[in-house]
């Protein structure tokens, strides 16, 4: 029997894999009374979609050709919203900078020779620096520190720094630029600038697909050019779905069940849930690390360590839902560098993406590496909503009340990749590979936070499996 820790997008998408491979005697044990961890989705009384956590996936790469795989396996083709390049919401990125916001130049080669505020110089004058700095062998280094070191100051301050909150919700001056950015990391490695890494890259052969025929799906994607997908009602449709899926199939899925501890003996795991014990041949945990940490420290206290090391940051989510259409500028949403000193991360414009009859509805995403500075402990939902209500006053200038609004505090619902990641979990492997344990690790907190980035894990985990044991049809 296989055991999988965790209901999220990441133990679903394990149990699926497993199934696929004829594994059927699988256990999924889920803390809460949900499936879906931070993917969740909620509609308000007149039918407004709000989501809490994740609204759109990237097609892009081998990753992202899994996670369509997955979508046409599950039979929510037919649900599928996809933006295609060519939309303002793909085009526009907007930051706010200075009390003004701005468009971010990197949607076309005009834009590379043009100066755009808040930038003082022409973007092309970031490549030529990059061009001539030299190389610099480093280990890793902040993607803040890396990108200030070869394009200058500006692209590091106005373009990284809100990338970086706009995918982890933290500090470029913390993030490794090894684990987030490889490919530009590498680039600098091997041949000595960006530029000419990617110039290079132009050369060489793409990563294959992993299929022996390329999905449907994915060829769409290819076709119609699009930036990025959700799914008609939300994308907690998807874990739903996985989870019926999954249960039709016979998995014995445990929700509200806490696992309290895990102990590893004669090759075998004992899982602890509540009163329960199971044994089982193994556990994939795809539990985020600092919670997997709690259950195994006891016996691997070296383990525990390195798995609670990881650091997470807690995000404050707000939905807000305005009569009329109320914004000015069509675009994804906008970002916030840290540098302005703003409790705010950034909006996220949903009803540009999917409009809405005469609706805006916005997300407003606060905290992050800086809950702590502007939130304290234990900031009342009250206080949260009315910062959130006052930023969209004075940076989009929409003025009165949400007619509804949703506001959820996402405590550590982030990893960061902080420097030394990539050394961290080479650690963490190595562990578990030289005590023999009979566990695999899937999930947010190790290769990837984006949803993509998970489910690739989990069935990466599974096709491991299946050589351990030789057994089980290939996936
Ligand atoms: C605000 C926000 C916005 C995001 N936006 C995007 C986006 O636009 N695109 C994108 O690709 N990604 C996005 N992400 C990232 C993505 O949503 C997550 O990385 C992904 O959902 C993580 O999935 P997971 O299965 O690894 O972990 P989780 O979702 O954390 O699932 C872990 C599960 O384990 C359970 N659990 C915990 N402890 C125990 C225990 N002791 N016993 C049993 N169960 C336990 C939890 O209840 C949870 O259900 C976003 C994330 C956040 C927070
Ligand atoms: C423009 C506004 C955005 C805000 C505000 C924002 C907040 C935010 N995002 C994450 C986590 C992820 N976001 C991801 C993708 C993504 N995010 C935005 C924009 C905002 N995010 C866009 C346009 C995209 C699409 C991808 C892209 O074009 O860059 C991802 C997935 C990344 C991947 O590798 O696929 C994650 C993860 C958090 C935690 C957050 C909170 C502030």
């Amino acid at each position: 029997m296989y055991v999988v820790l965790g209901g999220g997008i990441g133990g679903l998408s394990v149990v699926h894999y497993l199934q696929k491979s004829s594994f059927k005697n699988v256990k999924l044990i889920e803390a809460s009374s949900r499936v879906g961890g931070w993917i969740k989705t909620t509609k308000t009384p007149e039918g407004f979609v709000f989501e809490q956590g994740p609204r759109t996936v990237r097609p892009k790469g081998v990753a992202g050709e899994n996670t369509l795989a997955l979508i046409e396996d599950l039979g929510l083709v037919n649900k599928v919203m996809p933006i295609q390049y060519n939309h303002p919401a793909a085009q526009n990125r907007l930051i706010y900078v200075n009390k003004a916001l701005h468009t971010l130049p990197f949607n076309n080669i005009r834009s590379l020779l043009v100066t755009q505020t808040p930038f003082t110089k022409p973007l092309i004058c970031a490549l030529f620096q990059d061009l001539k700095t030299p190389k610099k062998l480093v280990k890793d280094e902040s993607i803040y520190d890396f990108v200030e070191r070869r394009l200058g100051k500006e692209i590091a301050e106005y373009a990284v720094n809100p990338l970086i909150c706009g995918v982890c919700a933290g500090d470029a001056k913390e993030i490794s630029v090894k684990f987030l950015l490889k490919s530009l990391f590498e680039a600098e490695q091997t041949y000595g600038s960006i530029v000419k890494g990617m110039l290079m890259s132009i050369f060489k052969r793409k990563p294959s697909s992993i299929f022996q025929t390329k999905c449907e799906l994915f060829k769409r994607a290819e076709k119609e050019r699009w930036s990025v997908w959700s799914l008609d009602g939300g994308l907690e449709l998807l874990p739903e779905t996985l989870r019926i899926s999954i249960k039709n199939q016979q998995a014995d899925v445990l929700l509200s069940c806490p696992c309290t501890e895990l102990v590893f003996q004669n090759g075998k795991a004992v899982v602890k849930v509540s009163e329960k014990i199971f044994e089982c041949d193994h556990v994939i945990s795809s539990l985020p690390a600092k919670q997997l940490a709690l259950l195994l420290t006891k016996q691997h206290p070296e383990l525990g360590k390195e798995l609670s090391s990881i650091p997470t940051v807690s995000v404050v989510v707000v939905n807000l839902q305005f009569k009329g259409r109320l914004l000015k500028e069509n675009a994804f949403g906008l970002l916030v560098p840290s540098s302005e000193k703003l409790p705010i991360l950034g909006i996220v414009f949903d009803t540009c993406c999917f409009p809405k009859g005469d609706n805006t509805v916005l997300t407003v995403m606060m905290g992050g590496r800086w809950f702590d500075q502007f939130f304290g402990n234990d900031p009342s939902p009250d206080k949260l909503l009315s910062t959130a209500v006052q930023y969209v006053h004075s940076i989009l200038h929409i003025s009165g009340d949400p007619q509804a609004h949703e506001v959820s505090l996402l405590r550590n619902c982030i990893p960061q990749y902080v420097l030394g990641h990539y050394e961290r979990i080479e650690r963490i492997k190595a562990y578990v590979n030289e005590h023999n344990l009979p566990l695999s690790l899937v999930g947010a907190s190790y290769d990837g936070v984006g949803i993509n980035d998970v489910i690739l894990s989990a069935r990466t985990a599974v096709k491991n499996l299946i050589k351990i044991f030789n057994d089980g049809e290939v996936i």
